[in-house]
């Protein structure tokens, strides 16, 4: 298979003036949004912000469809798989490409992770910045999404930058799917979230801000969308009071949220996201690192217990437990059901050893019985019809030894 499937390299990363920098553990931040929220153009704008405050940041692209990226990556999904060969070979769409390149690149996280640890523990990462595929649901919904995920969030505080077209988001309507999008990756990931309002010189995004936090105003906003017969509202009751009782359920959900505006176009907020960043690598050590110890610890005792279940079953399969003292023995200390089914077993088993069990026919074998059996019939059947013995029949040696043979 000719994937072009390589292990990843990493373009060096300029080491830090200041390695000082190292004793607060990089931030990992993941870039998550919508096909055209400002993803890679946001990256760019934060890749010339770290640089021009001496602290560079390490570039991860998981995008394998992107064709053009505007600023140095150190490590490129498409160093690594062919999203072209991927999507020929495999006879796949766009969107299975791009998920199949993920797979193909998961299986090689751990050296992705191994590098990323090294240059930390180097002192020369200060921030490492992951862009994703557009195609959101490629890698949030897809299994490798979520262990190159787990496993960066292991090696670092990781943060999700969920970013948002503010423009695009002005109705209740788009902005309560967005949301509940962004409520689905924070339950998935279970990583601090900060919520980014791109192209914020397009569009302000102070409606965004007093609908997060005043439950009244967006319950307004909604009122005069109905009335105005807004996209996605339509006038239809159900649609609205729909939204009216996600907004509530949301309410919650806003408060675990920071919520950031931005141009990545004119580099406006920025600074306000790096301090965002900064809060949530400390919420990340408080209140996520120990849940994600306490989940891995307990999913490596249900991982022990398991096997020593198999191990357990292996040895009474193999009678190692010494439980059977002869095969129609009775067995120790076993429940009565257990020692019904047992019996039912060894019964199966000595049928099987006799012959008598449900075995496979073999047809020739069946067939010459009948054969053998038809052949003597005939034979018998002649002899009587001809008055009994008949001796020039019995005569017949080679006859009298074949009755003879099948009458033994
Ligand atoms: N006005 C304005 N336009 C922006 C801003 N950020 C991005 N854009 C524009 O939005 C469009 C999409 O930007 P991208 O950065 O390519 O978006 P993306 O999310 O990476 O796109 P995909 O990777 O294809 O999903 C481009 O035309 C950008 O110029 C911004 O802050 N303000």
């Amino acid at each position: 298979m000719d994937t072009s499937s390589t292990a990843p390299t990493d373009t060096p990363a300029m080491a830090t003036s200041d390695t000082s920098a190292t004793k607060t553990p990089p931030p990992a931040i993941i870039c998550i949004g919508m096909a055209g929220s400002g993803k890679t153009t946001f990256m760019q704008r934060l890749n010339a912000h770290l640089h021009a405050q001496k602290t560079p940041p390490y570039i991860v692209n998981l995008d394998p469809a992107v064709k053009n990226v505007p600023f140095e990556r150190n490590i490129d999904i498409r160093d690594s798989v062919n999203y072209k060969e991927v999507m020929k070979q495999y006879n796949l769409g766009p969107n299975g490409g791009i998920m199949t390149c993920l797979n193909l690149f998961a299986t090689k996280v751990d050296q992705v992770i191994g590098i990323l640890e090294k240059r930390k523990d180097a002192g020369s990462i200060d921030c490492v910045l992951v862009d994703t595929p557009g195609q959101i649901e490629c890698f949030v919904w897809s299994a490798s999404g979520a262990i190159i995920t787990d496993a960066l969030a292991s090696a670092f505080p990781t943060v999700i930058a969920y970013i948002i077209d503010t423009p695009r988001t002005t109705s209740p309507a788009t902005f309560m799917s967005n949301m509940l999008y962004a409520c689905s990756i924070l339950y998935k990931t279970k990583l601090p979230m900060i919520l980014v309002f791109n192209k914020t010189d397009a569009q302000d995004a102070a409606f965004a801000k007093e609908w997060m936090t005043d439950f009244e105003a967006f319950q307004r906003a909604l009122r005069e969308s109905e009335e105005g017969n807004d996209e996605g509202v339509g006038g239809s009751g159900y649609m609205a009071s729909l939204l009216n009782s996600m907004s509530l359920m949301l309410d919650e959900f806003y408060k675990h949220l920071d919520l950031v505006a931005v141009s990545a176009m004119t580099g406006a907020g920025i600074e306000d996201f790096m301090v965002a960043v900064k809060g949530k690598c400390e919420e990340y050590e408080r209140d996520y690192r120990p849940e994600m110890e306490k989940a891995r610890k307990k999913r490596d005792e249900q991982r022990i217990k398991e096997k020593e279940k198999e191990l357990d079953r292996l040895m009474k399969d193999m009678d190692v437990d010494g439980g059977v003292s002869s095969k129609s023995g009775r067995k120790k200390s076993m429940p009565k059901e257990e020692e019904e089914q047992d019996l039912l077993s060894d019964m199966e088993s000595s049928d099987e050893e006799a012959g008598q069990g449900m075995q496979e026919r073999d047809e020739d074998e069946g067939a010459m019985d009948e054969d053998e059996e038809g052949l003597q019939a005939r034979y018998e059947r002649e002899l009587r019809e001809k008055g009994g013995t008949d001796a020039g029949v019995l005569q017949d040696a080679s006859l009298r030894r074949y009755l003879g043979a099948n009458q033994m």
